[in-house]
C-alpha cells in the first residue's frame, strides 16, 4: 500500500502488533449513528444533508488545522445544527486520541463515530469501551476482511460506515451488505481531492440497488459545494473547513444553509 496511506497503515498495525484481538460479551445494537443520518432524522428535512461534523486538528493534508477543545467542538457542532460527530482517534498525523473521543462522547447527546485507521479487532473494542456509536471501516484498509471486520462490529452493536473511494472498492463494498456506505472524494494516497467521485459512485451503488444511507465525504467547504451530491447523499462528513474556521457553530450553520 504506497503513499500517505499505506505509511498510517503501518503505523498502526504496530501498535496494535499485541494486542488482545479479543471482543467480549456481544453489545446491543442501538443503530444511533444510523437514525441521525437517515433522511428526515431529527434536525435534518428530506430537502437538506445530515451532517457528521469532524473534531480534526491536523491532517497529512494540511498539516496543523486548529487546536481544537474537543469537548468544545463537539458542542458548537451540535449547535450549529450537525447530526452527528466524526472524532479523529489517530495520533501521529491528525492530533486524535482516545481522550479526545471519551471527551465528545461525554460532552454531546450525538452519535459518534471513531474515525482511525481500523487494522485489528482491538480498535473496534476500544470504540465501544469509549462510547462511540459507530466505527469507520476502510475498504482501502480491511480489503477482503471486511465482511470479518463488519461482523465484529454488529457483535459490538457498532454501526459501521464502510468507506470507498473508487468502482473497485465500492464493488467490494456491496458485495459485503453494508448498512452505511462513505465516499470518499480525497485519495489517501496522492490527497487529490475530487468533488465528482461521490455523485458518480452514489449513483453507482443506487445502481446497484443500494438502499441504506449514503454519505459523500472530504473537500466539503461551501453549500455551493454540497449541491452537487443533493438528492444523491443523504450525508455529508466534513473535516478541514469547519475545525479550521475560528467559529465552528457559525461555520455549521452556513454550510448548512441555516
Ligand atoms: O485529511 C487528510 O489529509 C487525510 C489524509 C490521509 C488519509 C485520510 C485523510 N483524511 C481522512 C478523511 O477522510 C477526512 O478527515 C474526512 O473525510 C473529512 O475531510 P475534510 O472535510 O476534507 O477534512
Amino acid at each position: 500500500m504506497p503513499g500517505v496511506l499505506g505509511r498510517i497503515v503501518t503505523e498502526r498495525a504496530a501498535d496494535y502488533r499485541d494486542a488482545d484481538p479479543h471482543l467480549g460479551p456481544a453489545r446491543p445494537a442501538h443503530r444511533r449513528f444510523e437514525a441521525a443520518l437517515r433522511p428526515g432524522a431529527a434536525g435534518s428535512t428530506v430537502e437538506t444533508l445530515a451532517l457528521i461534523a469532524e473534531v480534526k486538528q491536523a491532517s497529512p493534508s494540511q498539516g496543523a488545522i486548529a487546536a481544537l477543545d474537543p469537548a468544545q467542538a463537539a458542542r458548537a457542532y451540535a449547535e450549529g445544527g450537525a447530526s452527528a460527530i466524526s472524532c479523529l482517534t489517530e495520533p501521529r498525523h491528525f492530533g486524535g486520541s482516545p481522550e479526545a473521543l471519551r471527551a465528545v462522547v461525554a460532552a454531546t447527546e450525538l452519535p459518534v463515530l471513531r474515525k482511525d485507521f481500523v487494522v485489528h479487532p482491538a480498535m473496534l473494542r476500544e470504540a465501544a469501551e469509549w462510547g462511540a456509536s459507530a466505527a469507520l471501516l476502510m475498504v482501502s484498509v480491511v480489503g477482503e476482511r471486511l465482511p470479518e471486520f463488519l461482523d465484529m462490529a454488529e457483535h459490538l452493536g457498532l454501526d459501521a460506515l464502510v468507506e470507498v473511494h473508487d468502482e473497485r472498492e465500492l464493488d467490494m463494498a456491496l458485495a459485503a451488505g453494508p448498512r452505511i456506505l462513505g465516499i470518499n472524494n480525497r485519495d489517501l494516497t496522492t490527497l487529490h481531492i475530487d468533488l465528482a467521485v461521490s455523485p458518480r459512485l452514489m449513483a453507482h451503488a443506487r445502481a446497484a440497488g443500494f438502499g441504506g444511507v449514503l454519505v459523500a465525504e472530504s473537500g466539503y467547504r461551501t453549500p455551493a459545494d454540497l449541491r452537487g451530491v443533493s438528492g444523491l447523499a443523504d450525508a455529508v462528513l466534513v473535516g478541514t473547513s469547519l475545525a479550521g474556521s475560528g467559529d465552528l457553530a457559525g461555520a455549521t450553520r452556513a454550510l448548512l444553509g441555516r
